[in-house]
């Protein structure tokens, strides 16, 4: 891999790969030479700074670091998650081809759907109103009571598909600090209000703490006896559930060979499927499905997933550009970016190989963005004239859910191809000045102020194109960044599925919870610790 890595680096020397505006005015096919497509999901990636031969050497890169082979390890359930002995099924979660998926030689299909088919008896009821409150009243209110992987992905995913919610409001709590959830029951009546308790080990302390403050509205309000009509949970560790006093029916669970930020389509998903009804649920797993079969069968250059993750590679490794925006052009996928950060950096945020040795060159990237137009108003100036390349990814439907608004969506996809046009064409300092003096302003006025209206261009972006936001557009959409982590992560040689760094601040926490409660002495800590700890104690109310 390190001889292809630097032919790579000597291939975009050698034809000055990186001046994508060049490229563009050498080749009127660029776009038809460098685009993808799935079904109505179309990949632009010819803004950005790759070649033929840049692409064959990406593919070798691909061949050499194993891709396919891992890709088939993943799908047919051998422990690539090594580190915890767990095998990655994800897909088979959405595997609606029904075909059998064997963990130690058990089928797994037979227990995934029983477990759809209960959730969907449950949200069906909630969603009727055959399952009522304590007091008889139907449920109007669903609060997911969740963190991390078993937050973000229903959260993310019930903003993106609120054209199709016609059930219960979501609400979702995930926070320890306790505004989160008095902010929220603030609007809630506690007899029509139902919790879900989301956590795949059901251990997680900010999940338990508000667990039970929310079990103290519902009993305060309601009485103890009011509780079980009133929370269901989703969790791995079924005991631990039954000792939280969730009765068995309302209790669904999945399996440790589902990773918590690859769980949005186990019964993590069930807030998702209250809100748009099972059927809409089971669009958005066909929608992931689809993408999965793509992924595994389509030839690395009409593969999405394959091409996004071996550009992300490049412009990491080879080009060695730190971070990535993700710019949706669609307000409904708002927490699409947060989501994609606990998916790619929780995934490829690793320092370490397979082999136990240090990752050579980077692991993956910083994920950052917010929907467009709003972050054009905010942090796009960077983008187009900071001193740090960074790769953008935009994406946009062809129509938006307001057909009277159409103006507005039109409006909408003019900013997002402009920014990607303007992001690689750039202007000119010659540009700027003719711009100006145009204008009537003088020469020497136009000289002073051009440098400041020069944008350097070639500054690399992705652009997605689909028809709408459809449960299926959506499913098929976080599959696709699912499968890019993937091949990235097999790249960098690294196991993507486990998460040892977010155990360390873990532990401290607990350890310091007593200090903080003045149950035990600062003593031992650091010197800017004890500091914080006894400033935080001097202004305690
Ligand atoms: O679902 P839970 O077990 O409560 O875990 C919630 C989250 O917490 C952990 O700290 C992990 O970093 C996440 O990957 C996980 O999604």
């Amino acid at each position: 891999m390190r001889a292809i890595i630097q032919d790579l680096k000597s291939a975009v020397a050698r034809a000055n790969a990186t001046n994508i505006r060049a490229a563009f005015a050498a080749d009127p096919d660029r776009f038809e030479r460098f685009s993808a497509s799935f079904g109505d999901l179309l990949m632009d990636y010819s803004k950005t700074a790759v070649n033929e031969e840049i692409l064959l050497l990406l593919e070798r890169l691909a061949e050499v670091g194993g891709v396919a082979k891992k890709r088939e390890e993943m799908f047919s359930g051998v422990p690539i998650n090594f580190t915890e002995g767990r095998a990655v099924l994800h897909t088979a979660l959405r595997n609606r081809s029904n075909t059998p998926v064997l963990v130690e030689g058990k089928d797994v299909m037979p227990d995934v759907n029983a477990v759809l088919a209960a959730m969907g008896a449950f949200a069906d009821g909630i969603r009727s109103g055959a399952l009522k409150g304590a007091t008889g009243k139907p449920i109007t209110d669903v609060v997911n009571i969740g963190i991390g992987g078993s937050d973000l992905g229903p959260v993310m995913a019930a903003l993106a598909l609120a054209p199709y919610h016609d059930g219960p409001r979501a609400h979702f709590v995930s926070n320890v600090d306790g505004a989160h959830i008095a902010d929220t029951l603030k609007l809630l009546d506690a007899e029509t209000t139902l919790f879900i308790v989301a956590s795949k080990t059901f251990t997680t302390i900010e999940t338990m703490t508000n667990a039970a403050s929310a079990r103290a509205f519902i009993a305060d309000k309601l009485g103890e006896a009011a509780v079980k009509h009133h929370f269901a949970a989703v969790s791995t560790a079924l005991d631990k559930v039954a000792a939280f006093g969730i009765e068995s029916g309302r209790i669904f669970g999945f399996w440790d060979w589902v990773g918590g930020r690859y769980s949005i389509w186990s019964a993590i998903g069930l807030p998702l499927m209250i809100a748009i009804g099972p059927d809409n649920f089971g669009k958005f797993l066909d929608g992931a499905h689809a993408m999965d079969k793509h992924f595994r069968t389509a030839p690395a250059r009409q593969n999405l997933p394959m091409l996004l993750g071996l550009i992300g590679y490049y412009h990491r490794n080879v080009l060695g550009y730190p971070s990535r925006a993700i710019l949706p052009y669609d307000q409904r996928l708002l927490r699409f970016p947060a989501y994609l950060q606990q998916l790619d950096m929780e995934s490829n945020g690793k320092g370490v190989t397979i082999d136990g040795t240090p990752v050579e060159g980077n692991s993956g990237p910083v994920v950052w963005g917010e929907p467009g137009t709003n972050g054009q108003h905010a942090f796009y100036q960077l983008i187009h004239q900071g001193t740090s390349i960074i790769p953008a990814e935009f994406m946009i439907a062809a129509n938006g859910f307001e057909p009277h608004l159409r103006h507005q969506h039109e409006l909408l996809i003019a900013n997002c191809l402009a920014q990607s046009e303007a992001l690689m064409k750039g202007r000119t300092l010659d540009e700027a000045k003719e711009q100006l003096t145009s204008k009537s302003m003088d020469e020497a006025k136009a000289d002073f102020i051009a440098p400041h209206r020069v944008f350097t261009g070639n500054r690399p972006s992705i652009t997605f194109v689909y028809d709408k936001l459809t449960p299926f557009a959506l499913g098929r959409l976080i599959a696709l960044y699912e499968h890019r982590v993937f091949v990235e992560g097999v790249l960098f040689r690294i196991n993507s599925f486990d998460q040892w760094g977010v155990e360390l601040g873990k532990e401290l926490a607990t350890g310091l919870l007593p200090v903080v409660q003045g149950k035990e002495s600062v003593a031992g800590h650091d010197s800017s610790t004890q500091g914080l700890v006894t400033a935080l104690a001097g202004l305690k109310a």
